[in-house]
């Protein structure tokens, strides 16, 4: 690990921390992050010339693999007609007619250039719309780092013990109500309290954050059906869970359609891309139509619409998603297997093409707290035993793991191998 080493010295002079994202750093699981160079299908090599198994896939985003040769030639055949314009593109009117075709409950979308450019911009449009100011977030979901949300926050907010973040002023966050995931009592009561000032609720359908958390039977119904009775607008955050956990995203696996939504991640292949639409009396409210502002330099980016239509076209092909579901549960039925095998307490959950591992005898894990009950020095110890091993899992036990198309049988046996020489060491 010689150069990773040294590269990791020069970057702390540089950059704070040495990374630019803290779920980046091994603030949760100790050691020094790795520097990587290359990937390929589901592999992974670092600065040293080791390979590892891919299970971060960027956060989320390479669902049809590293350096996927057709999502490749589509961004160099638009990278050589130039890079960006400012103006209206043909690849933009792809897209946006894509998401609306795939994604239920989408009239109309704006793209712009982050997850956390698709919330912050959402929040400030339902809050227009509605003309209230509460809005309501649960507890361990995270929607990118913006003010208003950085409330009880999951991810690298939680990894870091900095939940809420010095630097937020109190008045912004004084219309941030948070609730329990998961419990459609405090919900219920919630509403009952404050319903005719909520604007909107944002919610992450999968919660991908804390771990991989799905929704229990009748929460997300109850979201829905509190929206309906107070007026409120009901925001999926599918940052994560867009073309994840199903090919019309959560919305179309739970069959519950919110009024907006919020894309990013995979609809961006690996590029710097983030999206939000809805109801079209709601989209409409943004300029130059409405009043709501809401900008970008970048936005709509061909290059980066390039890679994200080519990765759904992937994701989207008869058979695909299926497919990857159906690798998912193989993968995650070995690790319990594995883990049984070695005397190891561990529950996993799966989402589509999401997984979350939890070092606990409990099952199912389902809230929040049973989350921050489970093991983490035993998850860290895995986490490193398997690092050894060539397999790279997201370095922090409160987040998702994810698996992409190119995850075939050679990949998936290589990494149970590793988990049960893993799981004898944990
Ligand atoms: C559910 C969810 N929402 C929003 C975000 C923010 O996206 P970005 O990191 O692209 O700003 C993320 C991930 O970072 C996410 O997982
Ligand atoms: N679950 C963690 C993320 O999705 C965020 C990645 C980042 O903030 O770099």
């Amino acid at each position: 690990m010689q150069r990773t080493h040294e590269l990791f010295q020069q970057a702390r002079e540089l950059i704070p921390g040495g990374v630019n994202s803290p779920v980046r750093a091994f603030k949760g699981v100790g050691g020094e992050p790795i520097t990587f160079e290359r990937g390929e299908g589901p592999y992974i090599w670092d600065v040293d010339g080791k390979r590892y198994v891919d299970y971060v896939n960027s956060w989320g985003p390479l669902v049809a693999g590293h350096a996927e040769p057709d999502v490749i030639r589509r961004v160099q055949e638009t990278v050589a007609k130039g890079l960006s314009f400012g103006t209206p593109v043909e690849l933009e009117v792809e897209m946006a007619r894509k998401l609306c075709e795939l994604v239920p409950s989408l009239d109309m979308v704006r793209l712009v250039n982050s997850g956390t450019e698709a919330t912050m911009s959402a929040l400030r449009l339902a809050r227009a719309h509605t003309g209230r100011d509460k809005i309501v977030k649960f507890q361990g979901n995270y929607h990118g780092h913006v003010d208003a949300l950085l409330v009880q926050a999951g991810s690298g907010a939680l990894t870091l013990g900095v939940p809420g973040s010095p630097g937020v002023p109190q008045s912004v966050v004084a219309d941030t109500l948070t609730l329990p995931y998961n419990d459609a009592e405090a919900v219920e009561k919630c509403f009952n309290e404050h319903g005719s000032e909520i604007a909107a609720v944002i919610v992450e359908p999968v919660a991908g954050n804390m771990n991989c958390v799905p929704p229990v039977p009748g929460f997300l119904e109850k979201l829905r059906e509190c929206c309906d009775k107070s007026g409120s607008v009901l925001i999926f955050d599918e940052v994560m869970t867009g073309f994840r956990v199903g090919p019309n995203c959560a919305q179309g696996r739970f069959g519950i359609k919110p009024d907006m939504t919020c894309l990013g991640k995979v609809i961006g292949g690996g590029m710097p891309v983030g999206a939000f639409g809805g109801r079209r009396d709601i989209m409409e409210g943004l300029a130059p139509v409405g009043g709501v502002y809401q900008a970008g330099t970048l936005a709509g980016n061909p290059v980066a619409m390039a890679a994200g239509l080519a990765t759904l076209e992937k994701i989207t092909a008869p058979g695909a998603f299926d497919g990857l579901e159906a690798t998912t549960a193989k993968l995650v039925d070995g690790f319990k297997q594995r883990a049984d095998k070695a005397g190891v307490p561990l529950t996993t959950n799966q989402a589509g093409s999401m997984f979350g591992l939890f070092f606990t005898s409990e099952s199912p894990v389902t809230t929040f707290e049973q989350v921050k009950a489970c093991d983490l020095e035993a998850f860290n110890r895995f986490f490193h035993a398997m690092l050894e091993e060539g397999v790279y899992l997201a370095p922090a036990a409160f987040e998702a793991g994810f698996v992409s198309l190119a995850h075939d049988e050679t990949a998936v046996q290589e990494t149970l191998d590793a988990a049960e020489r893993a799981f004898a060491r944990v």
